[in-house]
């Protein structure tokens, strides 16, 4: 799939043989404020929600045992400001750490809706076909960590399930070849930003 809205400018970056600056993920904290959070939430319209798929080698399809959660996509010239705060933020930390070849968003970016049950099984999202260009993946935590129980998102390091930081506002940005999952919603509800920027292949 061609790159859904690439980047205006991408850095030139010096890259050695090995890349010490490779991290797992990297959260910012309070990266949206708590007006920009609000604005983003009030883009949700059940109206518009879909149920979400997983990708097997390049369809997408309904697997309720892997993944159950709603989805929406953030689109229109209103919300190009949410891009552009996420292209800095993303251009800069691979710059500084991952060191892909990255050119834009991969597609459009989706607001995410976990209900009581609802969840998102161990995954990349890296894989066949539509999704093989995916460099790095972006979640923004838009709940506020006391409305909703469980929903952690959480990485797979050395074996171990690592939760990334709940703080509303952070946005988290990790490789897209992370296997990495959402828990089961105990209580409440749990709305993510969930986005991909892309590339040329890995080589
Ligand atoms: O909701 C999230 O924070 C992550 C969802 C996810 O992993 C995905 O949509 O691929
Ligand atoms: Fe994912």
């Amino acid at each position: 799939m061609a790159i859904y809205k690439p980047f205006r400018q991408v850095q030139n970056i010096k890259r050695k043989d090995y890349n010490t600056d490779l991290v797992d993920y990297v959260w910012l904290t309070n990266y949206f404020t708590p007006e920009e959070v609000q604005k983003i939430r009030a883009i949700w319209d059940d109206a518009k929600a879909i149920e979400s798929k997983v990708n097997k080698s390049g369809s997408e399809i309904d697997r309720e045992d892997l993944r159950r959660s709603r989805i929406m996509f953030i689109d229109g010239p209103e919300h190009e400001w949410i891009y552009s705060k996420l292209a800095t933020a993303c251009i800069q930390i691979n710059t500084n750490r991952f060191k892909f070849d990255v050119t834009g968003f991969q597609t459009a970016l989706q607001l995410a809706s976990y209900g009581p049950d609802d969840f998102f099984e161990w995954h990349m999202d890296y894989g066949a076909g539509d999704i093989s260009n995916r460099k790095l993946s972006i979640t923004v935590q838009l709940s506020d960590e006391n409305e909703y129980e469980g929903g952690d998102l959480q990485f797979m390091i050395n074996h171990n399930a690592v939760s990334a930081p709940k703080t509303q506002g952070t946005a988290v940005i990790f490789p897209s070849y992370a296997q990495h999952r959402v828990l089961p919603v105990t209580k409440g509800n749990r709305l993510s930003i969930v986005g991909w920027i892309g590339g040329p292949p890995y080589r």
